[in-house]
């Protein structure tokens, strides 16, 4: 019973069913491993049980394993998995910044070149999603592919058996600017001032859109810091609607770094209709806009197909470094 459970949890994720072993759990390369969360007590019923994961992993990778826990949402005692587990928080669903996916690639590189029998362990929750972000970055980190979406297909293709591996747009963009990072250095961070957004959508007609700008700030890279909500009065944001095309429009609102923007809507009850990532040093000239509905991350059924949002910008200036 447990088993059925823990396959149909799995999803079309590859598992690894060998030698008495079943677990979510797949070799993306013959040292890098993807698996679901080692889960103790019930979530080990229904996802990867630590014991049998524990037991995987000293069955044939002894004394040469590390685990990197990429959950913010939840932990568990290392020494249950043999002390050799670092954390790098990330939210579900959400991306992790440039100098966090560098770090797991240092991080990754330093233990696989100390010993040539050292395998690299992933994991989020599910070992799909956060976890294929940061394994597609060190595939390029290496130079093992020279461009992302070869690198994110190859990981689809060893970790799930229908071709979905991160399937999150803004988590493909970061992996897209990682791999400019690399080819191209580190960009200079700037600020840009936001003056409008236009939301094209059949919902906006007959529906109240609020947008949550929110983005990360201090040293936790995944903790989310609220920069403003349309929704809350003394925001200061215009908002005009013609057709099914709404513009909020922004006074002095200077953005930098990795933002996130929510779309919510509180009728009838508050629900989020989508969101989007970007970081300002990758926007290209005035405007960053994504016209198509699978552009959007995790969008609501009641978006129409035909949705597209549009930020326009009118200014950008590099960010002056605080001092410490
Ligand atoms: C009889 C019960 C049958 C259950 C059948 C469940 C079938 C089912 O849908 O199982 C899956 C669900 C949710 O599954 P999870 O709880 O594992 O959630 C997944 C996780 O958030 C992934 O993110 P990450 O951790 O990889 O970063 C995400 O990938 P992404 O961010 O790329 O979208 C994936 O989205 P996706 O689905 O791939 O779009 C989610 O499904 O499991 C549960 O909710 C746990 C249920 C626990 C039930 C315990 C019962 C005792």
């Amino acid at each position: 019973m447990a088993a059925l459970i823990r396959h149909m949890v799995s999803k079309k994720k590859r598992r690894f069913m060998e030698d008495g072993f079943d677990l979510d759990l797949s070799y993306i390369t013959d040292r890098i491993i993807a698996m679901a969360y080692p889960g103790e007590c019930w979530e080990g019923f229904f996802r990867n049980p630590l014991s049998e994961v524990m037991r995987f992993l000293k069955t044939y990778h002894e004394r040469h394993f590390k685990v990197i826990n990429l959950c913010s949402e939840r932990d568990y005692d290392p020494a249950k998995l043999g002390g050799n587990v670092e954390r790098i928080p990330m939210e579900d669903h959400q991306i992790a910044p440039l100098d966090a996916m560098l770090k797991y690639c240092r991080i990754v590189d330093d233990w696989l070149s100390k010993d040539e029998n050292n395998v690299l362990v992933t994991h989020c929750k599910a070992g799909k999603g956060r976890s294929g972000l940061m394994i597609c970055a060190y595939l390029l980190y290496i130079r093992k592919f020279h461009d992302s979406p070869n690198a994110l297909q190859f990981y689809a293709e060893k970790r799930t058996t229908n071709g979905k591996g991160v399937t999150i747009p803004s988590q493909k963009r970061y992996v897209e600017y990682f791999h400019d990072y690399l080819v191209n250095g580190p960009r200079q961070e700037v600020e840009m001032q936001l003056a409008q957004i236009a939301l094209t959508s059949n919902l906006v007609a007959t529906k109240e859109v609020n947008v949550v700008i929110s983005t990360h700030q201090g040293n936790d890279s995944w903790r989310l810091t609220k920069l403003l909500s349309t929704k809350e009065e003394g925001s200061k944001v215009s908002c005009s609607k013609s057709g099914n095309t709404m513009v909020l429009g922004f006074t002095s609102l200077w953005i930098s770094g990795d933002m996130k923007f929510e779309f919510q809507t509180s009728e009838p009850y508050q629900a989020r209709l989508f969101y989007i990532w970007f970081n300002t040093a990758y926007v290209e000239g005035t405007e960053f806009s994504l016209l198509h509905k699978q552009d959007l991350d995790k969008p609501s059924k009641s978006m129409d197909p035909s949705c597209q949002v549009s930020l326009f910008f009118v200014g950008s200036r590099p960010k002056v470094q605080k001092n410490e």
